[in-house]
């Protein structure tokens, strides 16, 4: 694998409301030759787990990607942990204007009470209904928020409220309570962070998977690339999510390559976080049509990648080169 990139861009992009507690989304754009690909972990990972991260930006950069049997994917619209008042016109836009048939929301946010949950949930249930959209599916990410009694109570509430979830993605932390939360409730359980954070899955590591899990959300670059994700699917042996990780438009390249491949494709992805962007480093930013995006791979704008370098602190500026140095090392240790 090539380990050296012949020039990094960090840069910075705002966000158009919070979320995952930040509202900006910091990364690096490496080149190898022509080609780009994004590097963006977040700030808190260790170097291993970033690491891999940079193991999928290489093979962007590489163009290393498996060929795609689908043109174009489904996706749904991501609702972050708002007021209700700021839900509204949201789930609007993303069935009128994106043509989405699947709202994920997020609930369990930190510092917030369940009660703002249920209010969120109402809110998309109602505006779902009252714009013609009442077949739409919901589904809610918990981020392991929950203990399992917490998850096993409040998720047969939410389902009440939302006339039936698609899915809990990650109720708890842990696959063991994952697993026991799956034999309480009818909900179907799918797991996030307890394939993303694992890093390499062993034979008995993915049986643990297998019983947390009715669907597994596999996101192409945490997982260290598009194939190692297609590989994954392959050897889990459930109905898999394929989901992105706060990206630009040349990141979300990643996911659209992964889910345009996938022999299966049964649910809508996780690539509609276009809409959380308040810049882009393209020309234009990748957003649902009719629900769906094409499975392309967009090039960086050069204004607009300056433009988001600039936006940069200088500090972070460093923070991300010397980032950058250790997780190649840690590549070539071979550790990640
Ligand atoms: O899956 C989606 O619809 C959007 C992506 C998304 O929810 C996430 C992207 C990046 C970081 C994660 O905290 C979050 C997730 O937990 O799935
Ligand atoms: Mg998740």
């Amino acid at each position: 694998m090539t380990l050296t990139v012949d020039e990094a861009v960090p840069f910075a992009l705002p966000l158009s409301r919070r979320f995952r507690g930040t509202t900006l989304r910091e990364g690096v754009l490496v080149r190898v030759g022509d080609r780009w690909g994004e590097w963006a972990p977040f700030p808190e990972y260790d170097d291993v787990t970033a690491a891999r991260w940079l193991r999928a930006a290489l093979e962007q950069a590489r163009g290393d990607w498996p060929d795609a049997v689908r043109s174009s994917v489904p996706v749904n619209a991501i609702v972050p942990a708002l007021d209700p008042a700021e839900v509204g016109a949201l789930v609007l836009d993303a069935v009128q204007v994106d043509g989405c048939t699947t709202i994920k929301v997020k609930v369990g946010e930190p510092g917030q009470v369940f009660a703002a949950d249920v209010a969120r949930i109402a809110e998309v249930r109602a505006v779902l209904d009252a714009c013609g959209a009442a077949e739409a599916l919901i589904r809610v990410d918990v981020n392991g928020a929950w203990t399992v009694e917490e998850a096993a109570e409040r998720l047969v509430v939410l389902a009440d409220v939302a006339l039936g979830l698609e899915y809990a993605e990650q109720p708890c932390t842990t696959l063991a309570e994952l697993a026991d939360l799956r034999t309480r409730i009818d909900v179907p359980v799918a797991v996030d962070e307890g394939v993303r954070l694992a890093g390499e899955l062993s034979d008995p590591a993915l049986d643990a998977v297998r019983d947390a899990a009715d669907v597994v959300i596999l996101k192409a670059i945490p997982l260290g690339g598009v194939r190692r994700a297609l590989e994954l699917a392959e050897r889990i042996g459930r109905p898999v999510t394929v989901s992105g990780s706060l990206d630009s438009s040349v990141g979300l390249a990643a996911g659209l390559a992964l889910a345009g491949a996938l022999p299966d494709l049964g649910h809508a992805c996780g690539l509609g976080t276009g809409r959380l962007l308040a810049a882009d480093l393209t020309a234009r930013t990748l957003l649902p049509e009719d629900g769906r995006l094409s499975v392309v791979r967009l090039a960086p704008d050069p204004d607009r990648l300056a433009s988001a370098a600039a936006l940069l602190a200088d500090d972070r500026r460093g923070w991300w080169a010397a980032r950058l140095d250790r997780c190649l090392a840690v590549l070539e240790e071979g550790t990640a």
